[in-house]
């Protein structure tokens, strides 16, 4: 934690370690925001076979993305923050992926063949990056790793709602909006974002580096996976 503020009338602000993971994103951030495919989904527009090709890989994303909130009861310290991992792991299998059933259904898109996708190079990548760490890291690291797929979906959820609530009723994609700018949605990151900052607390500027390359490494990723869609890339051989 950094002190900002040096005057002694100053009411004096605590820095938390999520504040600089927040201000040191935010040029990735932005670009996943202005994403084209964002954007589209926001205003109702984007082409359907741009949101199927996300929804069949988004699926079998979640499904490795939940195991880490397995491997987050594994790892921790006390009842309470294991009872939490459980809860959101339960929230990703049977809300979040709901809803990915749900338009699957309106597609015509069966459960077997949802679970069934291949996922693509970047898809796989990203995954396989989080699951390394899961194997191979300390809780700090997962929960680093997890954190921009559940905090910047919140702010995307947010901002959508922002800039196009008043067309939700209308665009097919509304209750995609609707999830991810949810209570629900939103106290999961939350949760999420207070436990960084505990799990930073007292650690050498070497590991919060450390932490940080994740975080902003799975940012990344999230970038990708928003331009892989878009462009419906799947593996070239
Ligand atoms: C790729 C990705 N990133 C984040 C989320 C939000 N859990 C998601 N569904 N998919």
């Amino acid at each position: 934690m950094k002190f900002e503020g040096g005057n002694k009338m100053d009411i004096v602000k605590i820095k938390k370690f999520t504040d600089r993971l927040f201000e040191n994103v935010q040029p990735i951030w932005e670009k996943n925001h202005n994403h084209p495919f964002v954007q589209e989904l926001g205003k109702g527009q984007l082409d359907e076979e741009k949101f199927i090709h996300y929804m069949k890989q988004d699926y079998v994303y979640l499904i490795d993305y939940a195991k880490l909130f397995a491997v987050g009861v594994l790892k921790a310290q006390d009842l309470h923050t294991m009872g939490k991992f459980a809860q959101i792991l339960d929230e990703t299998l049977n809300v979040e992926m709901e809803l990915h059933r749900q338009f699957a259904a309106e597609f015509g898109i069966s459960r077997e063949e949802l679970e069934a996708t291949k996922p693509t190079p970047v898809n796989l990548a990203y995954t396989r990056y989080m699951l390394n760490v899961a194997q191979n890291g300390s809780l700090a690291e997962v929960v680093a790793c997890l954190l921009p797929c559940a905090w910047d979906y919140w702010e995307i959820g947010k901002l959508l709602r922002k800039q196009y609530g008043n067309q939700i009723e209308t665009n097919r994609y509304g209750k995609w909006i609707e999830t991810y700018d949810s209570e629900t949605f939103g106290e999961g990151a939350k949760w999420l974002i207070r436990l960084m900052d505990e799990l930073a607390e007292g650690k050498p500027e070497r590991e919060l580096a450390i932490l940080e390359e994740h975080f902003q490494m799975t940012s990344k990723y999230e970038y990708l996976f928003w331009e892989m869609n878009y462009y419906k890339q799947e593996w070239p051989i």
